[in-house]
């Protein structure tokens, strides 16, 4: 590689920014940015700083996120946003590199690369591959639910749940996006090739980090009716020799599937329960590991030519 890559990460003092800040500094092998905090929201500071960086790591709020993009006129610039602005925007490439076939060149070689949502990555690790394999028909009426740790929900939501005098009630875990319209379905259901967007149920439970996103089949359903190890199996072969993505063992698993498992890991792990006629998956991550900052590091990594899992923990 050239001379040392320039990274910017507008929004370094929130929650993601702060994370892939941490881990990313530590390496030595990138050169940051860095705006002076009194000037974190002037605009034409941003936009000086958005120019001059090869990578821009764009860890805002949506609309900010949007802004951002405006900002940029060299088009040198590459950006990685891990808003949800641009998942299923013209141009942008989605930034899961284990998912679909081609994904990791694309990214590798993309201006434009947009972070999945945290619970878009666990619904789609599951039902993409499946829909890929002819497995699953594009039309079946997919249902999901996901537990997820508070930290998903950015700092204030943190201050919320870390508030000594907060709402007693935050203890239990409560349902969420009761509408069923949460703004991860239209990227759930496109990229994964749905004709429907998925009935989805987000759960918020009273712990940091963690996530547990399940989706249940009727398996006579499926092409070729498949069992629940069978799709196990399916599952495996399609993941085989990724570092980040894996399939436990078919009944490896103990009697509870515990929700933050996979918490303070970059990866995320499937585990397929179930018998011949019904299946339960379920992809166990951490929401600011492989949900958010380990795939904005695998995404950069592929961008400027690193190997691919530099800068992650792993676990
Ligand atoms: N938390 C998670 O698990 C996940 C988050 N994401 C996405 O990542 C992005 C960042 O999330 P998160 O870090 O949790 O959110 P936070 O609320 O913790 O941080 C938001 C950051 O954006 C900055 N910001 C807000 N408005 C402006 C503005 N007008 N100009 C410049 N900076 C601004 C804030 O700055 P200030 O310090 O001034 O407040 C802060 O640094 C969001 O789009 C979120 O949806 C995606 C997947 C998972
Ligand atoms: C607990 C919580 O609120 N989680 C967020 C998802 C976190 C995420 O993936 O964020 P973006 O899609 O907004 O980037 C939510 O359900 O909207």
């Amino acid at each position: 590689m050239g001379k040392t890559p320039k990274v910017f990460i507008d929004g370094k003092g929130g929650v993601v920014g702060a994370r892939l800040y941490e881990q990313l500094s530590r390496r030595g092998d990138l050169e940051f940015l860095l705006i002076d905090p009194e000037k974190r929201r002037d605009v034409e500071e941003r936009r000086k700083l958005l120019n001059e960086a090869d990578l821009a790591i764009l860890c805002l709020p949506e609309e900010t996120a949007a802004q951002a993009v405006e900002l940029v006129d060299n088009p040198n610039t590459r950006i990685i946003d891990t808003s949800p602005a641009h998942r299923t925007t013209p141009g942008w490439v989605y930034g899961f590199a284990e998912l679909l076939p081609g994904q990791r060149q694309r990214i590798r070689f993309s201006k434009r690369v947009s972070n999945p949502g945290c619970h878009a990555s666990g619904f789609l690790s599951t039902v993409a591959p499946l829909v890929q394999m002819g497995i699953l028909p594009p039309d079946y009426p997919v249902s999901c639910f996901s537990i997820t740790g508070y930290s998903g929900g950015g700092k204030d939501m943190i201050a919320e749940y870390e508030d000594p005098n907060r709402d007693p009630a935050l203890a239990a875990p409560a349902l969420y996006s009761l509408g069923l319209c949460h703004n991860h379905l239209n990227e759930m259901q496109h990229i994964a090739g749905l004709e429907y967007p998925p009935v989805f149920v987000p759960v918020l439970s009273d712990m940091y980090s963690g996530m547990a996103t399940s989706v249940t089949l009727q398996n006579r359903l499926l092409r070729g009716a498949p069992t629940a190890q069978d799709i196990c199996e399916m599952l495996q072969s399609y993941y085989q020799d990724q570092t980040l993505v894996s399939v436990a063992p078919f009944g490896s698993q103990g009697p509870r599937l515990v929700s933050n498992t996979m918490a303070g890991t970059d990866r995320l792990e499937i585990t397929v329960c179930g018998r011949e006629e019904q299946t339960l998956l379920t992809a166990r991550f951490d929401n600011l590991g492989k949900g958010v900052a380990a795939a904005a590091i695998q995404n950069l990594n592929l961008m400027l030519g690193f190997p691919e899992t530099t800068g992650l923990k792993v676990e």
